[in-house]
């Protein structure tokens, strides 16, 4: 099986630079990479896709996601949570472990990975549990889920409570080179809070998240990573303070990573319009002061990624309010087109940046071997109409989960065509 791209224009991730070329993919594999000013090759029999107009890239990488699957199948499974990523042009996804049961054991891995292999659409990394069940009272088992594919531990969805704990962690992670990725929040300083601490909480009487409740935890888990040795990647940083502290990091040589999600990029507890638990997710949206400390982190590089912290869940769990709602919110079908839009189309950045957060730099970060467009790479591949216009409908996701507070935004640069292994997973 073979395929021909035609006339796309890629980018490279270093210069900016756009230039018309040809790919040609075999046996799953990019094997040939030719400038479209040679002309048009002999097709022969192989399948033709003409990305005249469109953009090729490396396919994204989303590091952070929840698919549901096993326990939650009515909020998403495997097969509806990879397609969705699929369509938002994803052709790798690590998916976070808390599930029921939790993904802590061999088998529950052994079961996802199964079930990704039959959905057919993006990868499916798993991370697994640091503790039994997310309790944080014991550790899992970590070389035998190694040994079963995962690719690193977290306890997202809850943060380790435990100081010890989270060291007795890294050590063993770092005596097998696996990283550790944290969700950082400090469970006394949160207390039922369902949105940041500020404006919003005070205008409609709601009990605040603050800022420190996270950045506690980044600081307590850059000096154990310090003393320990470990990777150790930050999820969904939302806060100045915990910049602040990851950019010292960095400058002393520790070995921490952080990633940020599209809302936290774009949103501000002032621009929730009302109590509409679409706008309910965790980190909650901060000031526009930490959404400025977050835009600065990704550009100096203390922060080294975008991921899209997929979280649905249903209408009717979404529709008990601001306060008893669950947390988070959908990612996968929007991230791509509202970041082009809201950051490349305006001439903050650089379409080689955006690319370069979503696809290279995860891949590096964590060591895949996915990410970049060359000859030799696996076909992963997503095709973007960056003229396409359109706006967010949540009526029309793959995703089971209609949880978005970007309903109606008109965007730009909508992914039309994705490849996973030189397989079409995804076409519009
Ligand atoms: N981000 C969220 O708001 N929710 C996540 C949990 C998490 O990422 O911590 C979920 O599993 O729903
Ligand atoms: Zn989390
Ligand atoms: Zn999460």
């Amino acid at each position: 099986m073979s395929t021909w791209i035609l006339n796309g224009t890629t980018v490279n991730l270093e210069t900016n630079a756009q230039e018309k070329k040809h790919l040609y993919v075999e046996d799953g594999v990019i094997s040939k990479i030719i400038s479209a000013a040679e002309g048009l090759p002999d097709t022969g029999n192989a399948q033709v896709i003409d990305a005249e107009g469109k953009l090729v890239s490396a396919g994204f990488i989303d590091m952070h996601v929840h698919l549901r699957e096993p326990g939650f199948e009515y909020k998403e499974t495997i097969a509806t949570g990879a397609m969705s990523a699929a369509k938002g042009g994803f052709t790798a996804i690590a998916c976070m472990p808390n599930t029921k049961p939790v993904i802590g054991t061999t088998e529950v891995i052994a079961s996802v990975l199964a079930k990704a292999e039959e959905a057919g659409a993006a990868r499916v990394l798993p991370y697994a549990a640091i503790t039994v069940n997310q309790l944080g009272r014991e550790l899992n088992d970590f070389t035998a889920l190694k040994e079963a594919g995962a690719i690193g531990f977290t306890d997202d969805g809850v943060g380790v409570q435990s100081a010890q704990m989270m060291k007795d962690a890294m050590k063993l992670a770092a005596s097998m080179n696996m990283p550790v990725i944290a969700h950082c929040e400090d469970e006394t300083l949160v207390v039922g809070a369902p949105v940041a601490e500020g404006a919003f909480a005070e205008r409609h009487g709601l009990k605040g998240i603050p800022n420190e409740s996270e950045a506690i935890h980044v600081g307590r888990d850059i000096l154990l990573a310090e003393a320990t040795g470990v990777h150790y990647h930050v999820c969904h940083v939302s806060t100045e303070q915990s910049v602040r502290l990851i950019r010292q990091a960095k400058q002393l040589g520790i070995k921490v990573t952080a990633e940020v999600c599209p809302h936290h990029l774009l949103l501000a507890d002032e621009d929730i319009p009302g109590l509409d638990a679409n706008w309910k997710m965790n980190p909650p949206l901060r000031s526009r002061r930490d959404v400025d400390a977050m835009i600065e982190a990704l550009a100096d590089g203390t922060i080294d990624m975008v991921v899209t912290d997929h979280a649905p869940h249903s209408a009717e769990e979404k529709a008990k309010g601001m306060q008893l709602a669950p947390f988070g919110i959908v990612g996968f079908e929007t991230a791509f087109p509202l970041l082009y839009t809201k950051f490349v189309v305006t001439g903050q950045w650089t379409l080689a940046f955006l690319l370069d957060k979503m696809t290279a730099a995860p891949a590096n970060v964590f060591g895949l071997p996915w990410g970049k467009l060359e000859v030799g790479a696996a076909a992963d591949l997503t095709i973007v109409d960056l003229e396409s216009e359109r706006q967010v409908d949540p009526e029309t996701f793959v995703s089971k989960g209609r949880n978005t507070p970007f309903t109606g935004w008109n965007l730009k640069g909508w992914p039309t065509h994705t490849l996973v292994a030189g397989k079409l997973v995804w076409a519009e």
